[in-house]
């Protein structure tokens, strides 16, 4: 396993994934997408922070890149749904500087309300710059927090702590968090109007670029203050500017910008009134190095267990469910090639997981039996762009839960529809990986081993001039199962020690009572 980390990725981090066997690769950011995309080829995941984008165009050739890490929260540096299309999982940290960024935003409240940084800089130029350098007190003032998540409800938090009047505008608060503690919620149009300081911690998206438009920002109080330590984008740079200049905004504080970094000649540089960090939100060394760590953690367990967190494409998947899936899993894989052996363009795919069914998290084995499925057949299909393959090939997938488990602690069972046929497995774990029944005939094999399925007639010598024909081919029989269908015929799954090659094959469809016969 291989590992790119670019941006400079906090160094224990990267000594996990040493620890765990995976060769680390360390980079300076790239920010030309054609060399990023040819570092890509042969590397199983890479890391970033902000300064390496990912666009669609750098994955084109990334053919083995399992997970693309963002050594931190947001993700808009990534592109997810191209990511998702070829299948890679896209992992974020956001835990990890939460404190870091919410700090930040602090100290820039601080330095706005008195002027520190102008104070400073007129020090270092040997002046003693009092006058004009009157501030403001924050204790009894009106904080609007925009995004109540992680960072905003720190912020919210620390601000009630300096005797701060706090409110937000978070209209996707899950229900349980809406309206408890003490932080009410208003309307954008409210919360602009009421607060004296307003500061932004939510994600850039298609939805929340230019949220603050100069229209929302002349419905801020007169005279109030902003704070985007959150992304650039989300504020027009260019209206906050004549806002300021008009008196109507008295002041911001800018750690994210548009672009990044902030060109030389930028405007925003020229005003006294605008205070401007380098993107430092999660720039502390305890931030790095937690951020690192999570992902280095998250990444070498989702290679090694199929265990899912902080993964903005896949439905979490808890260690304790991964143990619980995790025999599963090597199942789904050899059930969907074995799916798509049997019905080569499937429509509809029907998965009932009878019997036990409680603490089986059924979502990534029903992607990954998916996913074995439709890649059989083409392209790059993993449990990342499963269900959205399925879609798009036309294969309807239906999942129940429950029912009869036919003896079985818990059973598995397909039902694979094609324009020409429908086939039906049947498969348990219950002693060892195993077929149960194949279109409702008792038949056992282990759909991992080499099998060759086997319609016959059913008379007598047929096992014999099968083994007769395998052993002349120098094939061992491992397992011989035979089933009868009650219709004349018989079924045989013979698990044999190593692929048969096709002239053999051709021999055993000739031979005599043979119906068809399939190798798996
Ligand atoms: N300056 C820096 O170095 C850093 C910046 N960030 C930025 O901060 C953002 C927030 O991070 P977290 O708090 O960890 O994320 P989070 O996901 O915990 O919180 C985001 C909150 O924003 C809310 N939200 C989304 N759209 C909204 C809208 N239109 N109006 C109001 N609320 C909305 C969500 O409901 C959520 O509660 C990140 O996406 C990232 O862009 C994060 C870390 C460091
Ligand atoms: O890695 C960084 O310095 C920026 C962090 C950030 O913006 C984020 O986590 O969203």
């Amino acid at each position: 396993m291989k590992v790119l980390a670019c941006d400079g990725i906090h160094e224990d981090g990267l000594a996990l994934f040493r620890d765990a066997g995976w060769e680390v690769v360390v980079s300076d950011p790239i920010k030309d997408t054609a060399v990023l995309a040819q570092a890509l080829v042969g590397v199983d995941a890479v890391l970033v922070r902000s300064a390496t984008k990912v666009p669609a165009e750098a994955l084109a050739e990334a053919s083995q890149l399992r997970v693309i890490g963002r050594a931190g929260a947001g993700v808009d540096t990534i592109d997810v749904e191209a990511a998702t299309e070829r299948g890679i999982a896209v992992m974020n940290a956001p835990d990890g500087n939460t404190l870091a960024a919410a700090e930040h935003a602090i100290s820039l409240l601080f330095a706005l309300a008195r002027h520190i940084p102008r104070a400073d800089a007129g020090m270092k130029a040997g002046e003693w710059p009092k006058a004009g350098l009157t501030g403001f007190e924050l204790e009894g003032k009106k904080l609007g927090v925009i995004g109540l998540g992680r960072i905003g409800g720190t912020v919210a938090r620390k601000a009630q702590g300096i005797g701060m009047e706090v409110a937000a505008h978070d209209p996707f608060l899950p229900a349980s968090a809406a309206g408890k503690g003490s932080v009410p919620l208003k309307t954008l149009d409210e919360l602009l109007a009421w607060a004296d300081v307003v500061t932004l911690h939510i994600p850039r998206t298609k939805e929340t670029t230019n949220l603050l438009s100069e229209t929302s920002m002349r419905g801020m109080k007169k005279g109030a203050y902003l704070i985007n330590a959150a992304r650039g984008g989300l504020v027009d740079e260019a209206a906050l500017l004549q806002l300021i200049e008009e008196g109507h905004i008295a002041g911001a504080a800018l750690d994210t910008f548009v672009t990044e970094p902030l060109p030389a000649d930028s405007a925003l540089r020229a005003n006294a009134k605008l205070i401007l960090t380098p993107h430092l939100g999660a720039s502390t060394s305890e931030a790095q190095q937690a951020v690192s760590t999570i992902l280095a953690r998250q990444i070498i367990d989702f290679v090694a267990t199929g265990a899912v967190a902080g993964c903005v494409n896949l439905p979490p998947l808890t260690a304790e469910a991964a143990r619980e899936s995790g025999p599963w899993m090597p199942l789904m894989s050899s059930l969907g090639r074995l799916a798509a052996r049997l019905v080569p363009a499937p429509t509809r795919l029907e998965i009932t997981y009878a019997g036990r069914t409680d603490a089986l998290d059924t979502r990534p084995l029903t992607r990954l039996l998916v996913a074995a499925l439709l890649g059989t057949a083409s392209g790059r299909v993993t449990p990342v762009n499963a269900l959205q393959e399925a879609a798009a090939r036309g294969l309807t997938v239906a999942e129940t839960l429950g029912g009869d488990g036919d003896g079985f602690d818990r059973l598995l069972k397909l039902r694979v529809v094609g324009e020409k046929r429908t086939r039906e497995i049947e498969a348990t774990l219950h002693r060892g990986p195993r077929v149960v029944r194949l279109d409702g005939v008792e038949i056992e094999f282990d759909p991992q081993a080499h099998v060759l399925l086997l319609r016959n007639e059913d008379r007598p010598g047929m096992i014999g001039a099968v083994g007769s024909q395998l052993g002349a081919a120098g094939v061992n029989i491992v397992n011989f199962a035979l089933g009868a269908a009650g219709d004349g015929q018989a079924r045989a799954a013979i698990t044999v020690d190593r692929p048969v090659n096709e002239q053999q094959l051709a021999l055993l469809r000739a031979t005599p009572g043979i119906l068809s016969l399939a190798q798996v």
